[in-house]
């Protein structure tokens, strides 16, 4: 079975810059490698799940989606943290040009891009897990039946500061300030 690390990608890897295709503005957050490449070494996989309404959108295409991918790879397996697999959404359920606007299963917060891990990795649910910067990934990762950790990169610092006591208990496991703390809580339940 496979310990998987489920990773949202803007703003929880790499700095959140709306709309991200161009590899010349990709920033990797601080300290993301070495969080990624530890828990690796830990036996964790490593599988990215974004979504990426800019294509249906009409702002880039899948190549682009792709290029960046490669090109984000390559960064971070200089640094021993290369990503297993990337699933990306293309869709929108509103703002789509052509067959790209529909209401798909593949946009978190549903959970289309997990199932689709389950062709490439026998997932461990009960050692999984789902980092994310927005509420719509750790619900993603709850209604997948994984732990879920909101992030404070990206999105997350402002929309915690937002929640109620209640919110915070039903819509994750974990808050981590960054990556580095996400994975620290993740070795820490592991008993790494
Ligand atoms: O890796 P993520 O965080 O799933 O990617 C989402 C962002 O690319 C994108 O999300 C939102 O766009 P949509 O509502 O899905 O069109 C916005 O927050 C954009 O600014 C983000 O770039
Ligand atoms: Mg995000
Ligand atoms: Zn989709």
């Amino acid at each position: 079975m496979d310990k998987i690390v489920f990773l949202d990608r803007d703003g929880t890897i790499n700095e959140e810059v709306e709309y991200l295709h161009r590899p010349s503005d990709l920033v990797i957050l601080p300290g993301v490698s070495a969080a990624l490449k530890r828990l690796k070494e830990q036996g964790f996989r490593l599988v990215v799940v974004t979504n990426q309404a800019g294509v249906a959108r009409g702002y880039y295409s899948e190549a682009d989606v792709d290029q960046l991918h490669q090109y984000m790879n390559r960064l971070l397996a200089e640094d021993g943290a290369e990503i297993d697999h990337f699933f990306y959404c293309p869709h929108h359920p509103v703002h789509g040009i052509g067959a790209y606007k529909k209401s798909c299963h593949c946009r978190k917060p549903d959970i289309g891009m997990f199932e689709m891990a389950e062709n490439y990795f026998q997932v461990d649910k009960s050692h999984s897990y789902m980092v994310g910067d927005k509420l719509l990934d750790t619900e993603a990762g709850h209604k997948y039946g994984v732990s879920s950790v909101l992030v404070g990169t990206g999105y997350g610092k402002e929309l915690y500061k937002g929640l109620t006591e209640e919110q915070k208990r039903e819509a994750f496991d974990a808050y981590a300030k960054d990556m580095t703390a996400a994975a620290e809580w993740i070795l820490q339940k592991e008993g790494a």
